[in-house]
């Protein structure tokens, strides 16, 4: 696989049809169940894929609109059991707790409830535990295409590994609800139209690939999908740019001012809407592209296929046949986009920018072109309302930094935790890990 580290190159591999025919095949197609939106390698096939699965619900209209109210709610429990924690002069795992939060939002989003990790204070049935835990086998298995063909194909050697739907816990359980639940949708809708507000599970019921329903497998992997791609991915954007402002004492500063100043012109809501930080917050919205810049959380090889007459990346002749992917953790890192100081989290970057968009148009963070990350918009609007929440309420001094971990594509934040004072009532420094 040839890697491309400048974003110069970007355009060219990603946005390009020719290259897009095709995705390099460690995307690990098979491992876990037919091929879903993420792991089709064909273009024309992903491109039918998505157009049965997209669509305007994807928006950030529609989620203004049909999502946000709930998403507040959750905010508000959050705020709630971290005011409990700083009442208990705990010490709080705020990259765990970060990943409950964005879990609750897409269990929310998927099948209509929460899931209670944040109402119960846990990592709920050890489904992040769990998905941490596989991250390196999986990342293993989609490289040894040797392996993943041949030895996970002998008969009981692929159970020794896999999740098990009998499991009452981890990724079995998460596979599991996700075929109960598609089930038992399935059969109500056999008798009635669905009543009251679409869940994105209802969305994949409906969805229609070449005029026919996706079959039940094609259901449940999709299902499953939603959590796998935007639980831990947005828990790690949040609990990252946590860390940088805990980390940078007058970033945070800078960002807390920013807050109180919109609070005390009355801009500002109560959880704060999207549309509010947008306006009147740029700092926060800055901090949370620097936070994403640096640690992007799906850091995976997104591989593309040269075509057959090959073709020019970044100036370089690359023949027919070969991958050829970017990388977000060192692309985000180019000094020609980023500047000499790319390494330092700078949130003040993006303000200052004579050219925004070009650095937004370079940003890695989701990907680009006809496979940018469907659920793109659902996680920004959970870093701008959580960022400025917990912000706006609370004072908190690093006690971890934790690590960056990044396994099998993905990252995560390991052992983060701070002490919160509440800024306003009752104050106390908090351990709810
Ligand atoms: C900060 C959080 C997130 C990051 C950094 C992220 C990043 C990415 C990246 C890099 C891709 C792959 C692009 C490629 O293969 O070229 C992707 C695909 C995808 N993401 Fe996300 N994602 C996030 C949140 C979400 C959320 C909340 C959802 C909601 C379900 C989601 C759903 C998906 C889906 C369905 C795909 C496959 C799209 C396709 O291949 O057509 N993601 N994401």
């Amino acid at each position: 696989m040839l890697f491309f580290a400048k974003s110069s190159a970007l355009k060219q591999i990603y946005f390009d049809p020719e290259l897009n025919q095709r995705k390099a095949s460690l995307y690990g197609t098979g491992i876990l169940g037919p091929p879903h939106l993420f792991t089709t390698l064909d273009g024309d096939t992903h491109r039918a894929l998505r157009k049965a699965l997209g669509g305007s619900h994807w928006n950030i209209g529609h989620l203004k609109n049909h999502w946000e109210d709930n998403i507040d709610d959750l905010i508000r429990l959050f705020i709630e059991r971290l005011t409990e924690c700083a009442e208990r002069e705990e010490t709080v795992g705020l990259g765990d707790r970060s990943a409950w939060f964005a879990a609750d939002v897409m269990s929310m989003l998927s099948f209509g409830e929460p899931w209670g990790f944040i109402r119960n204070d846990r990592d709920e049935r050890g489904i992040l535990k769990s998905w941490r835990e596989g991250l390196d086998f999986f990342g293993f298995v989609g490289r040894f295409k040797f392996f993943q063909n041949n030895i996970m194909k002998l008969p009981g050697i692929g159970a020794l590994f896999l999740p098990k739907t009998t499991d009452s816990s981890g990724m079995g359980w998460l596979i599991n609800q996700a075929i109960t639940q598609v089930e038992s949708r399935t059969q109500q809708l056999a008798v009635k139209e669905h009543e009251g507000k679409k869940d994105y599970m209802q969305y994949c019921l409906e969805a229609r690939l070449n005029g026919e329903p996706l079959t039940n497998v094609q259901r449940v992997a999709h299902v499953t999908l939603l959590i796998q791609a935007g639980a831990d991915t947005t828990g790690t954007g949040l609990g990252s740019t946590f860390r940088f402002l805990v980390s940078n004492r007058d970033k945070m500063k800078r960002a807390a001012a920013e807050i109180e100043a919109a609070e005390k012109a009355g801009k500002l809501s109560t959880p704060a809407k999207y549309e509010e930080v947008r306006q009147h917050l740029p700092y926060i919205v800055a901090c949370i592209k620097e936070g994403l810049r640096l640690n992007p959380p799906a850091t995976n090889l997104l591989g593309r296929v040269t075509p057959n007459e090959g073709t020019v990346i970044d100036g370089y002749y690359i023949p027919a046949g070969l991958d050829v992917t970017s990388y977000a953790y060192v692309v985000h890192r180019d000094t020609e986009s980023y500047g000499p100081d790319a390494e330092a989290f700078r949130p003040e970057r993006w303000l200052e920018s004579e050219s925004p968009t070009m650095l937004d148009s370079n940003s890695f963070v989701f990907g680009m072109g006809a496979r940018i990350c469907l659920g793109k918009d659902i996680a920004i609007m959970e870093l701008y309302k959580l960022v400025t929440e917990v912000i706006r309420n609370f004072d908190m001094e690093l006690v971890n930094e934790g690590k960056f971990v990044v396994a099998g594509g993905v990252a995560y934040n390991r052992d983060f935790s701070v002490t919160v004072t509440r800024k306003t009532g009752s104050a106390g420094t908090s351990n709810c890990e």
